[in-house]
């Protein structure tokens, strides 16, 4: 028999209580753990992160060496760490929620999807070279709702999120066995109609922030 593996996240029911919000869990699969989460931002909180971020989007970047590339076609931009009430509060919930310290956290990110812009499948974690302190969970929140297409999809597992306001997909790559973390792999399907807004949160294996 194969015995599942730690998980970062520990779930009692089909709710998570942070300081102040109470989160609904409406999908799982187990192994890598991916959560489907409703109620983790407000409408308030989605519109107020897309009304500071809407002014300094830039053509999205990848990976280590942040380059301009075809696999990633959206905008983005980072919040710095903790840089007004907004982001303090939507980072003190998602840390609680994620079950790390904030010290370990990415800057916050906002993507902006237009129709016809995407983020190809990847991996949140880094692999290639000697890496110190990768990443280890992700949580994508959804800004807004979709009008078509724009899902976060893992072709792995064959399965795919639909963006709807205020919720959340979360999935972790901290696994041991490498095979459980590369069924991880994700993207942004292509906006058919409308535009999509998501905040994302990056977890690190080990503090690096200065707090
Ligand atoms: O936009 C999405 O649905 C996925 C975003 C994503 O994969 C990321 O920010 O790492
Ligand atoms: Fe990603």
């Amino acid at each position: 028999m194969n015995v599942k593996e730690q998980s970062i996240i520990h779930l009692i029911g089909n709710k998570m209580r942070t300081t102040d919000q109470e989160i609904h869990i409406v999908g799982k699969i187990d192994e890598p753990l991916i959560l489907i989460l409703d109620n983790v931002l407000s409408s308030l909180e989605c519109d107020a992160l897309v009304n500071l971020a809407k002014n300094r989007m830039e053509r999205a970047k990848i990976g280590k060496s942040h380059v301009v590339s075809d696999i990633r076609t959206n905008s983005s931009m980072f919040f710095e760490e903790g840089e007004n009430v907004w982001v303090k509060k939507v980072e003190t919930r998602v840390s609680e929620l994620m079950n790390i310290p904030i010290s370990h956290a990415d800057p916050l990110q906002i993507l902006h999807y237009k129709p016809g812009e995407q983020y190809q499948p990847h991996y949140d974690y880094f692999t290639s070279g000697n890496v110190v302190n990768n990443r280890i969970s992700t949580l994508v929140m959804y800004l807004n709702d979709v009008d078509e297409g724009g899902e976060t999809y893992f072709p792995s597992l064959h399965f795919s999120v639909t963006p709807k306001k205020g919720s959340a997909v979360y999935f972790e790559y901290f696994y041991n066995d490498k095979l459980i973390n590369e069924l991880t792999l994700h993207g942004g399907n292509p906006v058919a109609v409308g535009e999509k807004w998501v905040a994302t949160q990056w977890m690190r294996r080990q503090s690096h922030r200065v707090i």
